[in-house]
C-alpha cells in the first residue's frame, strides 16, 4: 500500500504538488489523469524519489520512503516506467533489460521466463539495439525492464502516449495480468480516458498540482472527468 500524505514539491520557487494526498492498494490500479502540465509526472517524481518533496510524507507497507534516494526506493520495491520511456538507444534489448538489474542482489540477477510471457516481441529482439526498437516495443520494454525487480508498486508515466493501437492493447491487457496476480499497487498517470476508465481501480484527477476529484474507478462520472481534462 502506497500512502501519500499532503505532499507538496517545488521547482525552485515554483510550486508543482499542494497537499497531494493519494493512496494506491496492492492488487489495484490507481489512475492519475488531468491535462498537461497539472503536476502527474511530478507525483510520479515524488513517489519514485526523481524529485525531492518539500513537505508531507509518503510510506510504502508502513516504511517512511519520503526522503530516500531513487535507488533505496527501487530496492524498497518502487519500479518506474518514466513518460518518454528512457530506453538506451545504443544498448540492445537484453542490455536494457539488465539495466532493471540494478537494485537486486546478484543472486536475483536473472530474467524470469514471465517477461517474455507478457512480452513475447522482446524475445525475438534480445540483440537488435534499443533506438531500432518501434515508440510501442521500446514502451513494452521499459515496463519489462521495470517488472524484473518484482516490484511491489509499478508507476507508469503515460505508457500509451504516442504509442498505435494494437500496442495499447497490448499494454492494457499486461496491466491487466499484473493487476489479477494482486502481487503489486499499480499507479498509472494517463491522458487517455478511455485507457483510464477501462483499468481504474481508483482514480484522482489533478489541476494546477492538487487533487481536485477522486473515487472509485467504477463510480468516475466522464462528464466530469473530461471537464478537467480538456484544454
Ligand atoms: N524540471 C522542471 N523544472 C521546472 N518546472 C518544471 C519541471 N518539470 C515540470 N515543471 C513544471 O511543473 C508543472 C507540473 O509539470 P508536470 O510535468 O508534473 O505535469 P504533467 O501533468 O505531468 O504534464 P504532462 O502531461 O505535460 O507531462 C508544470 O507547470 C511544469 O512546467
Amino acid at each position: 500500500m502506497l500512502l501519500v500524505n499532503d505532499v507538496d514539491l517545488y521547482y525552485g520557487a515554483s510550486q508543482a504538488l499542494r497537499k497531494v494526498n493519494l493512496s494506491a492498494e496492492t492488487g489495484k490500479v490507481t489512475c492519475i489523469l488531468g491535462r498537461n502540465g497539472v503536476g502527474k509526472s511530478s507525483l510520479a517524481r515524488a513517489i519514485t524519489g526523481r524529485h525531492p518533496v518539500r513537505g508531507g510524507s509518503i510510506t510504502l507497507n508502513g516504511l517512511d520512503i519520503s526522503s530516500m534516494a531513487p535507488a533505496d526506493r527501487a530496492r524498497a520495491g518502487i519500479a518506474y516506467v518514466p513518460q518518454g520511456r528512457e530506453i538506451f538507444s545504443q544498448l540492445t534489448v537484453q542490455e536494457n533489460l539488465y539495466t532493471g538489474y540494478a537494485p537486486l542482489k546478484r543472486s536475483q540477477r536473472h530474467i524470469s521466463p514471465e517477461i517474455f510471457d507478457l512480452f513475447p516481441v522482446l524475445k525475438s529482439m534480445l540483440k537488435r539495439r534499443g533506438g531500432d526498437l518501434s515508440g510501442g516495443q521500446q514502451q513494452q520494454l521499459a515496463i519489462a525492464r521495470a517488472l524484473i525487480t518484482k516490484p511491489r508498486l509499478l508507476v507508469l508515466d503515460e505508457p500509451t502516449e504516442g504509442i498505435q493501437p494494437s500496442i495499447i492493447k497490448d499494454i492494457h491487457n499486461v496491466i491487466t495480468i499484473l493487476r489479477q496476480q494482486g502481487e503489486m499497487a499499480i499507479v498509472l498517470v494517463e491522458q487517455y480516458f478511455d485507457f483510464a476508465r477501462e483499468l481504474a481501480d481508483y482514480y484522482a484527477v489533478m489541476d494546477r498540482g492538487e487533487v481536485i476529484l477522486s473515487g472509485r474507478g467504477d463510480e468516475m462520472v466522464e462528464e466530469d472527468v473530461r471537464r478537467h481534462m480538456t484544454v
